[in-house]
């Protein structure tokens, strides 16, 4: 097999955040209104941290006003709710991203649940989750919408492929299986308790790994000729960066394509936040 295209989600998340720039400067000069972006975190898993960092000065660079709302892992539901209801009802926020996973305690569902669906640009509340079965999406989860994008500026069309996507958690798994069918794929979903793992992973023609276990997929694991799109960010030590969930040297050796880590999807999470963030301003104002 010859090198694979390496899908190259930094420089793809580059392109979309200097588009996204110039829609944030195009709503401020004719309607004088900044796009903003608002953050709640309870809690202090690593990642998440990470994470809102990342995303505050992507939007800083984008020309989106980041605003943040930091709570102790002691958080009461109340006090996270009127959090809510309060971005909710302020007009200079048109985002709003709650930091998956809230600590236990917290009930995550009623607090998603509570964010107006105008400005669920991380696409995973009911309503926008419900949109996106019923197959006219309006916000979908980062991740997932990331990849979408990442095939799409690639020319790779799922439409008739044998999608295999491993993972079946609400902001990853599950909203890319379904985008995945939108696009007219055959779908597999596996998990934990699937068996024969390797037996469905070489039938795909688009392999989708989200599951959070470092480089659980192997080349032998492939079909040649597949697609390779890794969302796994996983914290190894000894590993100066995140390992995927995928073992890129053995994938890439069988794979058409394939997203590294870091440089995959990851900034690609990023970059469709800013966009579903300027594509919500843009809607406040009627465009
Ligand atoms: N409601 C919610 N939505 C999320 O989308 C969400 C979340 N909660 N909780 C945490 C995870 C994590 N996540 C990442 C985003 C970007 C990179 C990313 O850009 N990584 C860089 C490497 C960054 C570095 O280590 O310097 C890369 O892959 O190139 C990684 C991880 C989004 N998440």
């Amino acid at each position: 097999m010859s090198e694979p295209l390496i899908l190259d989600g930094a420089a793809t998340a580059k392109a979309i955040r200097a588009e996204v720039a110039a829609r944030a400067t195009k709503l401020k000069e004719a309607h004088g209104i900044t796009p903003g972006l608002a953050a709640v975190l309870a809690g202090d898993n690593p990642a998440s941290v990470t994470y809102v960092s990342m995303k505050r000065k992507a939007c800083a660079k984008a020309g989106i006003t980041s605003f943040e709302h930091v709570f102790g892992a002691d958080a009461t539901q109340e006090e996270v709710l009127a959090c809510i209801h309060q971005l909710n009802a302020d007009p200079n926020v048109h985002g709003i991203l709650v930091q998956h996973p809230m600590p236990k305690g917290l009930d995550e569902d009623e607090i998603l649940a509570t964010v107006d669906p105008a400005k669920d640009v991380d696409g995973i509340g009911r309503a926008s989750l419900g949109d996106l079965v019923l197959g006219h999406p309006s916000f979908v989860s980062c991740t997932p919408q990331g990849m979408m994008t990442l095939l799409k500026r690639y020319g790779i069309d799922p439409a008739g492929k044998h999608a295999v996507v491993i993972g079946r958690s609400v902001i990853l798994g599950k909203p890319m299986a379904i985008a995945l069918l939108n696009a007219n794929a055959t779908v597999t979903i596996c998990h934990s308790k699937t068996q024969n793992l390797a037996e469905l992973t070489r039938q795909a023609d688009i392999l989708v790994a989200a599951v959070g276990r470092p480089e659980l997929i192997t080349g032998e694991m492939l079909k040649p000729g597949a697609v390779v799109l890794d969302a796994g960010y996983n914290r190894v030590e000894g590993r100066g960066h995140d390992v995927g969930d995928c073992h890129f040297e053995s994938c890439a050796a069988v794979a058409s394509a394939i997203t590294p880590v870091p440089g995959g999807v990851g900034p690609m999470t990023i970059a469709t936040l800013l966009e579903q963030t300027v594509a919500a301003a843009e809607r406040s104002v009627g465009k």
